[in-house]
């Protein structure tokens, strides 16, 4: 239904996306999900017609986007990140509004208004201003002008930003219902997003895609792995530093801790560490020998499974292991948040 190939966009001199390739089957929920700067929005704008392409091809129902801008617009329903709503009108003047630049033929307006209102679970709210919806009713207002001409294939922007917890659950839901009838591409930075909404995922990081999967299948794939969570004491960058020389360690993360109670505690100087090892490594015995042997306290230690995480963790710093053997944390904190 959307087929991508070699898709690039440089905005002057910075490649904002490069050579991405990927398809999404009919009524199958794909999430794109990268970092903050990753190129998620770039490629959501180019396939939604809103933005041109440097180079690379886009077919949306086999409807080239170059050549058929308006038959694609058509087979498309996109929100933004930040929803199009015109906060003085109601919800479903706004609908009608929308439904009428949307091309929706006078005699389907009521009906296609309607449906949407309900698919989007509007009904209470029909009448009321947008400017009074919650940030969650504003994002399903958001969600029912995607789909208000039925498209065939709808792309949505980091959908469950902002939200609270009740109303990421609720929207997750109404995407979960609109596939199989639609073909549904969502991006979002947040793993647990497409572990409980999509079927398939593709990862993009730098612009470049580096991975293509199930999200079963990319823990299957490092499910060998058996990183180590530690309590150790000593200074944490040469213990970072030692640990990092270990063949077979791929990263080593710092894992956020409760100040308060280690200070009553009296842990003040410990740290909690993350080692994620490359696939079918064990490297308990090294860790703990090489610790003890210069010296550092090693309070616990315990086997960890793969998790969506580690694999996200693995994809998107590899590269950076190869320039460096520092590893930042910034990918972690926003999957943690
Ligand atoms: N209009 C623009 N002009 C110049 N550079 C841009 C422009 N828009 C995006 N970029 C750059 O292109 C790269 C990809 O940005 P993009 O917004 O597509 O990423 P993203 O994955 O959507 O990130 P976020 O989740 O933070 O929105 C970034 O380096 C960004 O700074």
């Amino acid at each position: 239904m959307i087929e991508v190939e070699n898709l690039s966009k440089r905005y002057g001199y910075t490649t904002a996306i490069s050579d991405i390739t990927f398809n999404v089957e009919r009524g199958e929920i794909l999430g794109f999900l990268g970092p903050n700067g990753a190129g998620k929005t770039t490629t959501m704008r180019i396939l939604a017609g809103y933005l041109p392409a440097t180079s690379g091809t886009v077919r949306i129902a086999g409807y080239n986007i170059q050549k058929d801008s308006l038959l694609v617009r058509r087979q498309i329903g996109y929100l933004p990140e930040t929803p199009p709503l015109y906060p003085e009108m109601t919800v479903e003047g706004f609908l009608y509004f929308v439904a009428r630049i949307k091309g929706v033929s006078p005699g389907d307006r009521a009906d296609k208004v309607k449906s949407a209102i309900i698919r989007c679970n509007l009904q209470d709210n029909c009448y009321t201003i947008i400017r009074k919806l919650s940030k969650g009713y504003r994002q399903r207002v958001g969600i029912a002008q995607a789909i208000i001409h039925d498209p065939p294939a709808i792309i949505l922007d980091e959908p469950t930003v902002g939200l609270d917890p009740r109303q990421i659950i609720e929207v997750r839901n109404l995407i979960r219902n609109l596939a199989g009838s639609h073909t549904i591409l969502l991006s979002t930075h947040i793993l647990s997003e497409v572990s409980m909404t999509c079927s398939r995922v593709v990862i993009i990081n730098r612009g470049k895609v580096v991975a293509t999967n199930s999200p079963e299948k990319l823990m299957a794939d490092i499910v060998s792995n058996y990183n180590y969570k530690l309590e150790v004491s000593g200074e944490v960058n040469l213990v970072r530093e030692l640990l990092q020389n270990i063949p077979g360690v791929v990263s080593i993360e710092v894992i956020p801790t409760n100040e308060k109670s280690d200070q009553n505690n009296n842990r003040t100087n410990r740290t909690n560490l993350l080692v994620i090892s490359k696939p079918g490594t064990e490297l308990g015995e090294s860790i703990s020998t090489l610790l003890i042997q210069h010296g550092f306290g090693l309070h616990q230690m315990q086997r960890v499974s793969a998790t969506l995480e580690d694999v996200f963790l693995q994809l998107t710093t590899a590269e950076k292991n190869l320039q460096s053997n520092t590893m930042t944390s910034t990918i972690h904190k926003e999957i943690l948040a």
